[in-house]
Parts: structure tokens; C-alpha cells; sequence
């Protein structure tokens, strides 16, 4: 695999096998001392799309939600319900703090998947797998022999957090004893959002969380490494998740954006804040009353850049049962807009697909 000139830009399938055989991740080729972003790894333009800073326009701030006051009075709780259901409705995102999990656990957090990928590539390596049934593995580009044009300058491994965590034996050292720790704080916090997302649905608290919305989660434990040439790929291009929510760790480097009428906007970092997003499968079953955004994460020349992507989906066994729009969501006038599927069904489209920037909910509207 040698060093791609701007004229083999596109998807060399060979090129792409010979990057998943080093095992060694993008990290590979950076400590390999590439000064240039291999062909497969160069998108199209894209990044034309200017960037839009949420600085000087007000209507593009995403709220950052003061969780402090929530199990003071039930008037305070309804307030922060309220704000809510209004960033879930108008944007799909929204940043959390004073969350109840400590800074120090983030930050040990970060410091782990920093750790993991940092394994020199002899010891990392043992974990590499495209086997999605794992407990625990690592590899770059999920969707590497999926159809989406370029790769990203991404690397990620992925922990299984509930209803099991792998055995102790099957997660590296580096970052064992915080992966069991941050799992803890993560459930009680996803199962709060899931009583807020109900409550704002006008549903009981539990709703949610009785039909299976943190039946099973896993943490994406990314790492993009300092790219040479930032403006010729990407971190992570356009998506929507594939789960009910996302509870994202992201660090103080930034890049993440969500897209709103065609621009881009900034989610800037906040200390100690954690990003949360609605992703499509709670889009489906609200109906569109929650609305999963488009979302995406530019390269940067400084790096690495460290996040963690908590996914809340159906437990294993609730996978292969039907999912629709919510009955109690809908009347004469609110029709189902989506055909019930499978998560089973959906999910294994979404991955065959790949972040190819399109979605994976369209096929199910009615
Ligand atoms: O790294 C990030 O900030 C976002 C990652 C992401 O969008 C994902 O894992 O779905
Ligand atoms: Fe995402």
C-alpha cells in the first residue's frame, strides 16, 4: 500500500483489505509516518459546505440542560421535561451537565480508550475483529467493505456494557477496571433521560424503559488520530445513529456537527458536559415527535481526538420482534408514518449500507 496520489481517489477494494490486514488501525499509518492521506481514505469535496459557528447566531445553540435541580420539585422537573422535548423535537441533540457522573470518571474514561489505543500494535492487535457478535474488539471503518466512497480517519473499538460486560479476561487491562465503572454510571443515567423522553411523550415515566429502549448498550470507543491532510477526508461522515439514543463523551478537541436546513453546526465541547442525541429507532417509534439528526465529525491536524458512544438498542432477544410508532402516539390526525420492522432487520441494512450519508430510516416511512 504506498502513498495514494490525488489521482487514486476512490474505492480500491484491494487497497481496502490490504489497510484491514496491517490490523494497526489509522494509528498504523500514522506511526507509519504517512505525510498524505492514502486514496481510500479521500472523500469527495464535501467540506464546501462551510462550516456554521453557533457563536454569533443564537437560534443555533443547542441547549446544555442543568441536570441539578431534577429530583428537587416535581415544578423544576417538568421545566427541564420541557426543555426536553424541545431540543429532542428541533434539533436531536442536546449537551447534559451535573449528571451525577463525576469529571474524574470521564476523564478516566478518556484516558482508557486513549490507553487501548495506544497498546503498541504487536499487543493491539489480538483484538482486531469484524465479528460483531464479540463482547469486545477493535478494528477502523466498521463498514470498511460496505459501499460508502472513502474511509474515515477513524480508529474504534466496541464494549458490550449491559445487561453483560464482557469477561475481565476479554477486556485489556488498560482499561478494564473504568469500562466496569463508567457502564454503571451510564445505565442510571440513560435510564433518567428514558423517564424524561417518556414524560415529555406524555407517557408514564417507565414507558420507555418497559418496552426495551436500554435492553442492550455499547459503548463506540473511538480514537481519530492528528490527520496530515484534514480537509481531504473525514472523521466520521454524515449519519443518523442506529439506536433509541446516544449518551456521547467527547473531549476538548471538537468537530462534531449536526446538520440543520443544510448547514452545518457545531456541537462545541463543555467541560464535563455529555452529548446526548436521538437516534432513529426512537425516531420510528414516536412517530417523528422525536427526530433523530443527521450528524458528522470533521478531521483535524490536532489529535487525537477522543469520544465514546454509548448506544442504547433492544436487548438480543427483543431484536427480532416487531417495533412501530407508538399506539398511544397516534389518532386521526397523527397516522403511522413508519411500517413496524424488526431492530434485527433494520440494523443489519444500516451496517450493509454503511455511513454512506444516506438514510437507513427511509425505507420504513409509509
Ligand atoms: O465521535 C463523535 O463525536 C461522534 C461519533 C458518532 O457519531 C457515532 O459513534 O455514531
Ligand atoms: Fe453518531
Amino acid at each position: 500500500m504506498g502513498t495514494a496520489s490525488e489521482s487514486d481517489f476512490g474505492y480500491v477494494l484491494s487497497e481496502r483489505k490490504a489497510f484491514d490486514e496491517t490490523k494497526a488501525g489509522v494509528k498504523g499509518l500514522v506511526d507509519a509516518g504517512y505525510k498524505n492521506v492514502p486514496g481510500i481514505f479521500r472523500h469527495p469535496p464535501q467540506k464546501s459546505e462551510k462550516k456554521v459557528s453557533n457563536l454569533t447566531d443564537t437560534s443555533h445553540v443547542i441547549p446544555v440542560i442543568d441536570l441539578a435541580d431534577i429530583h428537587k420539585d416535581a415544578s423544576k422537573r417538568q421545566g427541564l421535561v420541557g426543555i426536553v422535548k424541545e431540543a429532542s423535537q428541533t434539533w436531536g441533540f442536546f449537551q447534559v451537565i451535573n449528571h451525577d457522573i463525576p469529571v474524574s470518571v470521564l476523564e478516566e474514561m478518556q484516558n482508557g480508550v486513549k490507553r487501548f489505543h495506544e497498546l503498541d500494535a504487536e499487543h493491539k492487535r489480538e483484538f482486531y475483529s469484524r465479528d460483531r457478535t464479540k463482547p469486545f474488539f477493535y478494528n477502523s471503518n466498521f463498514d470498511l467493505y460496505g459501499s460508502q466512497p472513502a474511509l474515515n480517519w477513524r480508529d474504534t473499538f466496541k464494549c458490550l456494557l449491559y445487561p453483560d460486560v464482557p469477561k475481565p479476561e476479554e477486556i485489556p487491562a488498560v482499561c478494564r477496571d473504568i469500562l466496569l465503572d463508567y457502564s454503571k454510571y451510564i445505565m442510571k443515567l440513560g435510564i433518567l433521560l428514558l423517564e424524561l423522553f417518556s414524560e415529555a411523550l406524555d407517557l408514564s415515566s417507565n414507558y420507555l424503559k418497559d418496552i426495551g429502549c436500554a435492553g442492550r448498550v455499547f459503548g463506540l470507543c473511538h480514537y481519530y488520530p492528528a490527520c496530515p491532510e484534514p480537509d481531504l477526508t473525514m472523521g466520521t461522515t454524515m449519519h443518523s445513529d442506529n439506536d433509541f439514543f446516544t449518551i456521547l463523551l467527547q473531549d476538548h478537541i471538537g468537530g462534531l456537527q449536526i446538520r440543520c436546513n443544510d448547514k452545518w453546526i457545531d456541537i462545541n465541547p463543555v467541560p464535563g458536559a455529555l452529548v446526548v442525541n436521538i437516534g432513529d429507532f426512537l425516531q420510528l417509534i414516536t412517530n417523528d415527535r422525536l427526530k433523530s439528526a443527521e450528524h458528522r465529525v470533521l478531521s483535524n491536524d490536532v489529535g487525537p481526538r477522543i469520544s465514546v458512544a454509548c448506544f442504547f438498542s433492544p436487548s438480543v432477544e427483543a431484536s427480532s420482534k416487531p417495533f412501530g410508532p407508538i399506539k398511544e402516539l397516534l389518532n386521526e390526525d397523527n397516522p403511522p408514518k413508519y411500517r413496524e420492522t424488526t431492530f434485527a432487520e433494520y440494523e443489519a441494512f444500516f451496517v450493509a449500507k454503511g455511513l454512506d450519508g444516506t438514510s437507513a430510516l427511509a425505507p420504513y416511512k409509509i
